[in-house]
């Protein structure tokens, strides 16, 4: 049976993840934290190191935090195991540093597992594609308190699926964190605002707006089960790959 090891054990979603397998009857490895004491489940000892954790797993999800992830990818990729990174806020830096493991090892890297997310995308592709940029797109999000990191990495991959339908590079034309006298808005942006409060586990909604008109997308997580399942079922996808980069496209059949 396959064993899945989670990074970034002791966080509300590797807590979450370890419940859904569990209730799955998956098998959990172990897990890692920082600081790495306490048990993720009975008799499941959450430790610091990676390298260990990639050896007594078969396949590895992580949900912890970008300053970790140069280490979670040399000990999946030593030990030769597939990888599920969940975590957001990454930068250019750490999308190269998955390029490069995806050469040895299958990692698959989303903003979001869910189901209901990422057939959003799809949806927010196929209309920014048909729309034109006569049509401005601006995306949304919340979330609870806690969350350490805007855009989110959901509001991120949303803005990728519209920069796609558009033939266009989101590097190159989103607006983030407006403040001030920040002019008009540049014809062809996708712009991004993020709201933090409370408990929400994540709302997002994709405004499409013209003269006179205005198309609104949306999704609302209610809780954190949903990205709990559809990161094991992505791990579990991911160890029948080979190396490469994957998204949830393939796992969801989208
Ligand atoms: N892709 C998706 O579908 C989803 C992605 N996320 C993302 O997942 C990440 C985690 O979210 P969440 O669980 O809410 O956050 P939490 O802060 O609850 O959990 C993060 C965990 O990572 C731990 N951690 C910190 N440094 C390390 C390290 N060096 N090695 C191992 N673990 C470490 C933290 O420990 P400590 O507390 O001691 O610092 C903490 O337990 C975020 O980036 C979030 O945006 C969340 C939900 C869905
Ligand atoms: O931090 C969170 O909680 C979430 N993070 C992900 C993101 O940044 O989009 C996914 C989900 O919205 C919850």
């Amino acid at each position: 049976m396959t064993s899945i090891g989670i990074f970034g054990a002791a966080g509300r979603m590797g807590r979450a993840i370890a419940q859904v397998a569990a209730e799955a009857g998956i098998a959990v490895a172990g897990g890692t934290d920082r600081d790495g004491s306490g048990e993720l489940a009975p008799g499941i000892a959450i430790g610091s190191d990676p390298a260990a954790l990639a050896r007594e797993s078969d396949v590895l999800i992580d949900f912890s935090v970008p300053a970790a992830l140069a280490a979670h990818l040399d000990a999946c990729v030593a030990a030769g195991k597939p990888v599920l990174v969940g975590t957001t806020g990454l930068e250019a830096g750490h999308h190269a540093l998955i390029d490069k493991a995806a050469k040895a090892i299958p990692v698959l890297q989303t903003g979001n597992t869910s189901l209901g997310v990422n057939l959003l995308a799809a949806l927010v592709e196929q209309a920014a594609a048909r729309l034109g940029d006569d049509w401005d797109v601006e995306i949304v999000e919340m979330h609870h308190r806690h969350k350490v990191d805007a855009p989110s990495g959901t509001a991120l991959l949303l803005g990728e699926a519209a920069a796609r339908g558009r033939g266009i590079a989101l590097a190159d034309h989103s607006e983030r964190g407006r403040d001030g006298i920040t002019g008009a808005r540049a014809k062809g942006a996708i712009g991004f605002a993020a709201l933090r409060g409370g408990s929400v586990a994540g709302d997002h909604q994709v405004i499409l707006a013209s003269e006179g008109e205005r198309i609104e997308l949306g999704h609302r997580a209610e809780n954190r089960v949903i990205f709990a399942r559809g990161a094991v079922k992505g791990a579990l996808w991911l160890g029948g790959q080979p190396a490469g980069r994957y998204d949830m496209k393939a796992v969801l059949g989208l």
